[in-house]
């Protein structure tokens, strides 16, 4: 029996996942929310790429006043922010936030700075001096409101590093780059069976029936990580259902609810040990969702046992499977940080490590995590409001202790 540390199980599964590195695919931009980056990227272009204005007004040349030149006429529908004219000193241009500065041009005077005059033929444009009183010459100066390429970037600077995550965020930045694909990692494919003759999916469940926890959320969860959940099933309690399943699925990690105990209805280590597959772990040493396994069939898929406990299971996912994912990706596994406990936490009966649902406050005085109740292993109503799962030792804690903490990001 391979009963291991929650920390060992952990990196043993971060181990066997960097085994298996994950291919490289490019997709295109939208679709890469979610998806690990494959290589690092460089920005192809400075930034911003031209030098232009910051905001609508004229750009300038020279000390004022100045003689407005006219902008050449424009089509309804054309592109103006690429229409320009060179200007002498002395003279200026209408522009718009983001117009190409025209060449010659050395600052941009704000539409609302300026006064609009003639001088004879000639359109003139005078700064109002009462907007420059910290100026020398009551105007702008040289470079106010331009935007100069390369300020924020330099063509060909590391803009993201492979390994991370990609948010919706980064891909509006990548846009902006000129990014149309990204170099991302294959996901990594999760099939899913629930057990449990007892579970109902909808409606009242009567006494002796549960409705199921896991089906409505876990692949939502389970693609949150980075995985692709490529199939669903139910299982009906049986080693021959099981030892079908895990004949005829095709995908890298093979996840399991429930059966997980050691029971004589529990079949799922018989099915692996006929199977022929090897264990990475046949149960944790924590609470709840000791009775989670780890184990290798012989074609090189993964099979992760979940306990049939919602609390339990839900633990175990979150334990395990991003820490294979991480192996996969080329990640490291994530460093655990630290908070203190808000109210103190009682003992418990067995010797293994408890993962006790907490919400987190972070204040200047530091991260203070505040254990929930009605936190049993089949109660998932303290999980549901819970932001982390706090590791704390068998003989319970004192508040204010300090202890490390496992995040729930979804
Ligand atoms: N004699 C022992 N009994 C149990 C032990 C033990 O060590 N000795 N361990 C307990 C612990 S701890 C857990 S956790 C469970 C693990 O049980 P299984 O993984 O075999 O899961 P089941 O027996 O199928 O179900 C347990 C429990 O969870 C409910 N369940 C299952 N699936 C769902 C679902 N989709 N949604 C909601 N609830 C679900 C199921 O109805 C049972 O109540 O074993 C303990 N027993
Ligand atoms: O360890 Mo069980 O998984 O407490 O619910």
């Amino acid at each position: 029996m391979q009963h291991v540390s929650w920390f060992d199980a952990r990196t043993l599964l971060h181990a066997e996942g960097s085994l298996h590195a994950a291919a490289t695919e490019r997709v295109a931009l939208p679709s890469a929310i979610g998806r690990v980056l494959a290589e690092p990227l460089k920005s192809p272009l400075p930034v911003p790429h031209y030098d232009s204005s910051a905001m609508d007004g004229y750009a300038l040349a020279g000390r004022g006043p100045w003689q407005l030149l006219a902008s050449q006429e424009s089509q309804p529908g054309e592109n103006v922010h690429r229409k320009t004219v060179p200007l002498e000193a002395g003279q200026a241009t209408p522009i718009l936030t983001g117009g190409l500065l025209p060449p010659g041009a050395d600052a941009v005077l704000r539409l609302e700075h300026a006064r609009l005059s003639n001088d004879g033929d000639l359109a003139m444009i005078e700064a109002l001096p009462h907007f420059f009183e910290r100026s020398p010459h009551l105007q702008p100066a040289v470079g106010d409101d331009i935007r100069r390429a390369g300020e924020e970037l330099a063509a060909g600077a590391t803009v993201l590093a492979a390994g991370i995550r990609l948010g919706a965020r980064h891909i509006g930045s990548l846009a902006t780059l000129g990014f149309d694909s990204l170099p991302v990692y294959t996901q990594p494919t999760v099939a899913l069976a629930y057990t449990g003759n007892e579970i109902i999916t909808g409606g009242l469940p009567g006494p002796g029936e549960v409705r199921d926890a896991f089906s409505p959320q876990f692949p939502f969860i389970i693609e949150s990580f980075g995985a692709r959940v490529t199939s669903t099933v139910r299982l009906q309690d049986s080693a021959p259902n099981f030892h079908h399943w895990l004949d005829h699925t095709a995908a890298d990690i093979l996840m399991l609810t429930g059966g997980s105990s050691t029971s004589d209805v529990d079949w799922v280590r018989r099915v692996l040990t006929e199977l022929g597959a090897t264990y990475i772990f046949e149960s944790v040493a924590i609470r709840p969702g000791h009775p989670a396994l780890a184990a290798l069939l012989p074609d090189g898929r993964l099979v992760l046992g979940l306990p049939g406990n919602p609390l339990a299971a839900h633990v175990a996912l979150y334990s395990y499977l991003p820490a294979v994912l991480a192996g996969i990706f080329g990640q490291p596994l994530a460093q655990l940080p630290t908070g203190t406990l808000t109210a103190a936490v009682p003992g418990y009966s067995t010797k293994d490590l408890r993962l006790i649902p907490v919400t987190i406050e972070v204040t200047p005085g530091g991260v203070h995590l505040t254990p929930q109740d009605k936190t049993r292993s089949h109660m998932l109503t303290g999980f549901a409001s819970a932001d982390a799962l706090a590791l704390l030792p068998p003989e319970g804690a004192e508040a204010e202790k300090n202890c490390q903490f496992l995040g729930l990001p979804v």
